[in-house]
């Protein structure tokens, strides 16, 4: 089974995914962005393509799932759940309609019930949550620079930003498909301070013992 990473945008889960399945010797599996054609469609016109920003999202994760299930440890740097997580809030803002809600949530169930893992292993070994606050958010977004994402673009994204922040936080206490952790991730600083990255690994590899996946 797998680790999978979760948080918010800029939260550093591309960063960390590279970092520990190098510290594991796995493989990291990354989200389809710089080369998703959709996304920047949707950051400009959010109504017309949340609906089809999903599907496209939903298929490309699950054919890293797939890929990802094969060897203990690989990392994914982002769960399935918040896929959904995301198109129900972009639905609430108005951009998907009630069909669309349906048929993503009927299609994603289904999906699931593919996924060739025995009846009572429908999840990661281990999510690690990276938490963030909306001041690091902001800077590491802007820190990244993808054009499309930064808020002086658009003045309608600071208060997407600070829903999606708002409903992670319910959405990390309910997650219960696998053991999870959460990491503040304002006070580490995994990619540039090696003292921080060594203490993340070892919070990390001290779960995985636990669960048996780290000897
Ligand atoms: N813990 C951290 N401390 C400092 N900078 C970070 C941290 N995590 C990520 N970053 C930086 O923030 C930006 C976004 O990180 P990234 O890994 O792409 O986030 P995500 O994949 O969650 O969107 C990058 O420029 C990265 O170098
Ligand atoms: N509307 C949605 N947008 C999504 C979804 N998953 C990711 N994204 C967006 C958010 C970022 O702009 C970009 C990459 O996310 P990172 O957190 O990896 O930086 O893609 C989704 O399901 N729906």
């Amino acid at each position: 089974m797998m680790i999978v990473l979760s948080g918010a945008i800029g939260a550093g889960k591309s960063s960390l995914a590279g970092i520990l399945s190098e510290h594991l010797g796995t493989e990291a599996f990354y989200e389809q962005v710089d080369n998703n054609p959709v996304l920047p469609l949707f950051y400009k016109d959010p109504k017309k393509y949340a609906f089809l920003l999903q599907i496209y999202f939903l298929n490309k994760r699950f054919e890293s799932i797939k890929k990802a299930m094969v060897q203990d440890n690989n990392v994914l740097d982002r769960s399935i759940y918040e896929d959904s997580l995301f198109f129900h809030m972009n639905a609430d803002m108005g951009r998907a309609t009630p069909q669309e809600v349906k048929v993503y949530d009927e299609l994603l169930d289904n999906m699931m019930q593919e996924l060739p893992y025995a009846a009572s292993k429908k999840a990661p070994d281990l999510l690690v949550h990276l938490d963030i606050s909306y001041d690091t958010m902001i800077h590491r977004i802007e820190k990244r620079g993808r054009s499309y994402e930064q808020p002086d673009q658009d003045p309608t994204l600071p208060e997407y930003y600070k829903q999606l922040l708002a409903r992670y936080d319910g959405w990390y206490d309910d997650y219960d498909y696998s053991p999870k952790m959460k990491l503040n991730c304002d006070k580490y600083d995994f990619v540039e301070n090696l003292d921080d990255r060594k203490k993340v690994l070892e919070l990390i590899d001290e779960q995985l013992r636990v669960r048996g996946t780290l000897k």
